[in-house]
């Protein structure tokens, strides 16, 4: 399968190119980068921290994606809106991995995926999309006596909050619930907030040093406390789900995919 990997000089990027060189079926056909990057005309693999593949960075993604069976997406969302269309025009698989996204971007990823297969998640790694299911289990079988707090750490360069992994981990556990999580999420707290509201779905974001990710589901109940926890420590984990995502998606209808679709969950 030939892949492009867009914001191929982000911290993900590399990884992408890593471990695209590195999966059996799989070609490193384009890596992107936006105008003016500091990057572009350098060679992808070695950008990545491997011998030279012979793929320059560019600026140019209309080419690439014509040539190629899938690109991804660890990019930011303004960038990612852009290559859903790109993608949806050459009939290419987009797997999109980029947190932040409004309810606006997600309704341009799902138009684009008339036309396109996209699998997008907050998280590509297995351990959380499991988690999530037992998330799932845990808030329906436990009810509103127990409070659900979800708790992440990421490194300090992110610029989203809560994690695109915290809010799949609250949409599970409000699933679980029968709610909406719109009408439940408590995402920030200052000053005198008053007692907690039974029902609401907490979250709280911590920022620092080089942590991958982080993420804690506590169900606090009277005298008991149970916790979920998943700790991510390579971003390895990430681009291999995605690679895996490429590679599922390949043969599907066209349409707007997760990572429980791609891991049969
Ligand atoms: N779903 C998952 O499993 C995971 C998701 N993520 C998400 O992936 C995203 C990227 O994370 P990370 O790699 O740490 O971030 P980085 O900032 O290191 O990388 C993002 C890259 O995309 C580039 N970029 C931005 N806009 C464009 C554009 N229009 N065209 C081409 N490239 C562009 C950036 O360039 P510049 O620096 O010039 O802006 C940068 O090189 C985040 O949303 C993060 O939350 C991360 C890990 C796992
Ligand atoms: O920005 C990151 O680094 C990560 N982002 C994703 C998220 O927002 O949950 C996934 C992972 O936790 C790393």
């Amino acid at each position: 399968m030939r892949l492009v990997v867009v914001g191929a000089s982000g911290r993900m990027g590399r990884m992408l190119i890593q471990a695209v060189a590195g999966a059996e079926g799989c070609a490193l056909s384009a890596a992107i980068e936006r105008e003016g990057a500091p990057a572009l005309g350098e060679d992808a693999g070695v950008l990545a921290g491997l011998p030279p593949l012979g793929v320059p960075v560019t600026d140019d993604p209309l080419p690439a994606f014509a040539e190629a069976d899938g690109v991804l997406d660890f990019t930011a969302p303004a960038a990612t809106v852009f290559y859903a269309e790109l993608a949806a025009q050459a009939r290419i698989v987009h797997v999109v991995g980029t947190t932040g996204l409004s309810p606006d971007d997600m309704a341009k990823l799902k138009a684009a995926a008339f036309h396109a297969r996209i699998v997008q998640s907050g998280n590509m790694s297995l351990g959380v999309n499991l988690l999530a299911g037992l998330v799932r289990k845990v808030a329906a079988t436990l009810g509103d006596e127990y409070d659900i707090e979800i708790l992440e750490m990421h490194h300090r360069h992110k610029v989203d909050a809560p994690s695109g992994t915290a809010l799949l981990l609250g949409e599970a556990a409000a699933e679980g619930r029968g709610v909406a999580l719109s009408q439940r999420k408590v995402a920030v707290r200052d000053g005198h907030t008053g007692a907690r509201e039974p029902g609401t779905i907490g979250f709280a974001t911590l920022r620092g040093g080089s942590v991958v990710g982080e993420h804690s589901v506590i169900f606090a109940g009277a005298g008991e406390r149970l916790e979920l926890t998943h700790l991510a420590s390579d971003r390895g984990l990430f681009a291999a789900g995605a690679i895996r995502a490429a590679l599922w998606a390949r043969d599907r209808e066209p349409g707007l995919y997760g990572m429980d679709d791609v891991l049969g969950l």
